[in-house]
């Protein structure tokens, strides 16, 4: 199942926020979103799993999903959006309640998403018992658990210190191996994108649009080793490079403010 962003343009009021903004994710695919503070990456993110309409253009999901997909297009959040009083077990089938799974085929669900992020062990835990990392691995398998052609993921491991981010990134590649999900990935740290997506879109500064696509010419296994590591930095300065400059402008626009 393909995601296709059609020319989405989007005002609040009269602020320009997006313009024209195309791209295509394709079966399977990651693709990163990255661009200057403020121009438009969450809003994007919010049109593309229409949450907000645009005021010009659309999203479109062509081709069928995968056979047992409950809901094609997830979200994952990076403030986790868990519910307190919930278990780890309870959180993760929250989304199953109302789709008419029987119970035995819902707990084999839940089962399959805490198995696949390592929550088993924890199923019976509240979230405020768990670290930051683990909280967000049970915002993962609670989108797993719908069973996603396509993950959006705003920000997911921007609440995390680096190591526990560094471990968070393992999974996602571990999870997304098989190709049977794609995702997209809003990020302002450039060394996620590198190491997550297959394409990297960069937006200009407000209102966003499509500056350039960066294609990451390593498979995300070749990516783990020492010898990419070069490689890696190349990429994340060709990014930089492109985004510098509007960044530095975004960010002295938000000082005035
Ligand atoms: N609901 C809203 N009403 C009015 N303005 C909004 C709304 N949501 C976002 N904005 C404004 O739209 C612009 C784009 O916001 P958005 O959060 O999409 O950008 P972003 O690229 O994700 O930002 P950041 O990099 O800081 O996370 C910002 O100027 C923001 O203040």
């Amino acid at each position: 199942m393909d995601l296709i962003a059609d020319h989405i343009s989007h005002r609040f009021g009269a602020l320009e926020v997006l313009d024209k903004v195309s791209f295509t994710v394709a079966s399977g695919e990651v693709v990163a979103i990255v661009g200057p503070s403020g121009c438009g990456k969450s809003t994007l993110l919010s049109i593309l799993g229409g949450l907000l309409r645009p005021s010009e253009g659309g999203a479109e999901l062509r081709g069928a999903p995968p056979a047992d997909s409950l809901n094609p297009l997830t979200f994952v959040f990076q403030d986790f959006a868990l519910l307190p009083w919930c278990t780890v077990e309870a959180n993760v089938e929250f989304p199953l309640v109302h789709t008419g799974l029987g119970i035995t085929e819902r707990r084999a669900v839940v089962d399959d998403a805490l198995r696949r992020t390592g929550l088993s062990d924890f199923r019976g835990a509240y979230p405020k018992q768990l670290s930051g990392g683990m909280r967000q691995r049970v915002g993962i398998a609670r989108a797993l658990a719908v069973r996603p052609a396509i993950l959006l993921m705003d920000e997911p491991l921007s609440a995390l210190d680096s190591q526990t981010r560094e471990l968070l990134m393992e999974d996602f590649i571990r999870l997304l191996a098989d190709g049977a999900m794609g995702a997209v990935y809003v990020t302002h740290n450039l060394e996620e994108a590198v190491r997550l997506a297959d394409r990297v879109v960069v937006l200009s500064r407000r209102p966003g649009r499509v500056r350039e696509v960066v294609t990451i010419p390593m498979t995300r296994d070749e990516r783990g080793g020492s010898d990419a590591r070069g490689k890696l930095l190349t990429l994340q300065d060709q990014l930089w490079s492109l985004i510098r400059d509007e960044a530095i402008d975004a960010e002295r626009e938000v000082q005035h403010a």
